[in-house]
This record gives structure tokens, sequence and C-alpha cells, in this order.
């Protein structure tokens, strides 16, 4: 099922304008909104899930139209927020059969299949009998998403679920998503490049409230190819390079040097060697490509 979001503005009583004039497409699969902090991804999420109204403009999911009927997108919708409440002392097994009594499996038995189904999924259920008070981070992330499947969602919605988590716990986690992911729609936020790369079949670059780019990680490295240039520099000499290139990013090596990434249609100058793109490349051309040119 598609989601069609046309013309979405948002701006709160404070006059931040969190989404300006949006329009985004997105389908079954992977989906993923890289953003800086600050760009709207939040409040566009909140807005897509109904927990929040928009100003003007449109969302349908399949044929819900989504700000007309929250109720028809409810049902069909999983939501994970950025962080979420506080568990009780109760293990994950217990809590899940409860929030299927809630939501109204009947049969024991069937509610124990579900269950067993979804802390399976999201690689739970050794740990069923603990406490999800007691769970880390990543695992009371992935509690959030076997929580969110027991309603069998079509539209899955996760906001910035990686961050804080350890290596470890983010591979498991983007793993679970992953496997999610192949039989809905899956929009996910993060500021982590990597995330995307990872994970994402399609992305779009988020800043100020707008869509910057709507892309997929190899068609937009592909797009730059032959573009990206490095150089090693001293540290003192980055303010001067910066006032000549268009440097992307720079990374310490261990002797102290830099290492700076140009983004340059050209070689820039002799002492430059050509690099192959990386999706980091494409996120940091957005971004600057969007900075107010000072008149
Ligand atoms: N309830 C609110 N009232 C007023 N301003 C808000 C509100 N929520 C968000 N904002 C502002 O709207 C802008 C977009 O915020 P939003 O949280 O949607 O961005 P984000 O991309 O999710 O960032 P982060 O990663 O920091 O959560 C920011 O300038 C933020 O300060």
């Amino acid at each position: 099922m598609k989601l069609t979001i046309k013309d979405l503005t948002k701006t709160y009583k404070n006059g931040v304008k969190a989404i300006d004039n949006l329009n985004l497409e997105i389908g079954t699969g992977m989906f993923g909104l890289l953003g800086p902090n600050g760009a709207g991804k939040s409040s566009l999420m909140r807005t897509i899930a109904t927990l929040q109204s928009p100003d003007s403009g449109s969302i349908e999911f399949g044929d819900i139209n989504v700000l007309d009927d929250k109720m028809a997108l409810r049902k069909v919708l999983g939501y994970l927020p950025q962080s979420f409440g506080v568990y009780p002392k109760m293990s994950a097994e217990k809590l899940l059969d409860y929030f299927a009594t809630l939501k109204g499996v009947k049969l024991k038995s069937d509610r124990a299949a579900l269950v067993k189904e979804v802390l399976e999924i999201t690689n739970l259920y050794d740990v069923r009998k603990k406490h999800v008070a007691g769970y880390s981070g990543g695992m009371k992330q992935r509690f959030g998403i076997a929580q969110l499947l027991l309603n069998n969602p079509k539209l899955i919605i996760v906001d910035e679920p990686t961050a804080g988590l350890d290596p470890a716990e983010r591979h498991r986690f983007l793993n679970v998503l992953r496997e999610v992911g192949t039989n809905c729609t899956v929009i996910f936020s993060t500021h982590i490049v990597d995330d995307v790369k990872e994970l994402c079949n399609e992305m779009a670059i988020l800043n100020g409230g707008r869509i910057l780019q709507h892309t997929t990680p190899t068609e937009a490295t592909s797009e730059i190819e032959g573009q990206i240039w490095t150089k090693i520099i001293e540290r003192d000499d980055l303010e001067t390079n910066e006032a000549s290139y268009n440097v992307l990013s720079s990374n310490y090596n261990q002797d102290n040097t830099l290492n700076i990434r140009v983004h340059a249609l050209e070689k820039p100058a002799d002492d430059f060697i050509s690099a192959s793109p990386q999706l980091d490349d494409v996120y940091f051309i957005a971004l600057k490509q969007d900075e107010p040119t000072l008149a």
C-alpha cells in the first residue's frame, strides 16, 4: 500500500514551521527518513501517525484518507515513538499476552501463538521470562516492535530507534526491522547515515521541514560518481581548505592530520585524489546546498 503526502504544512504556536509544503510518496518496504536534529522528522511522523494535525495538506494510505479518518489509519498503524513509557515489573511474555487480551484475542491458545510469533521475530524469545523493566535499551526497542506487531500493522513508523543503542544492539534492532519490512511499509527516521545505508531501499533527506532529495542509496551515490575528492592536510590548514573548496567532511588520522572529502565536478587541485562516493557525501552535499547563502 502506498502512502501519499501532499502539500503538508505545520507551524507550531511558537512560529516554528516544522513541516514546509512537503510532498512525498512512500511504497512498501523500508523507507529511511534522514535528517539532522530539528529537521522535522518527529513532526512528520507524529502527523502521519495522527497524533497531531497539520495546518494544511493531505495524507493518504492506500484508500484511507488519514486526516479525515484517523481511526481507520490507527487500525493498520504501528507507531514506535522516540521514547516510550515505563514498563511494569512483568515478563515480556505476560505483558504481551495482556496487550493481546486488550486487543481482543479471546482464546488463550491464540494469544500464546501470537505472542510466541512476535517474540521470535524480535529475537526476544529466549528472554521472554525476564521483566521488561530490566531489559537493555535495545531489548526495550525490540519489545516495542513486538508490541506493535500484535496488531499486524500495514504501516509501521519508528522514530529514531537506534539513537543511544550500542553497535551490537543497533545491529540486532536493524535486523528485526529488516525482517518486519518485507511485507509492509516501514518509515524509519534517523540522523545516522549508516542506518539508512544498511537498511533502506528508499530514502529521503529532510531539512527545515522540506524534502531535499528523494532517492535510493545506490542511485544517490552513483549520481556523484567522479565528484568526490580527498586529501590529507594538517589540522591548522582546515580553514584555508574550507575557504577554497567545498569540504563535506573531515576526519582525524592517527598522526593528527586530517582527511578531508571535497565535492567538485572536476579535480580541485593536483594534490587531491579521487574517492568512491559514500552515502555520507550525498547527505552532506544535500545539507550544504540547503544552507542559506549570504547575500
Ligand atoms: N510541540 C512543539 N512546539 C513547538 N516547536 C516544536 C514542537 N515540536 C517540535 N518543535 C520544533 O519543530 C522543529 C522540528 O522538530 P522535530 O522534533 O520534528 O525535528 P526532528 O527532525 O525530529 O529532530 P530531533 O531529531 O531533534 O527530534 C524544531 O525546530 C523543534 O524545535
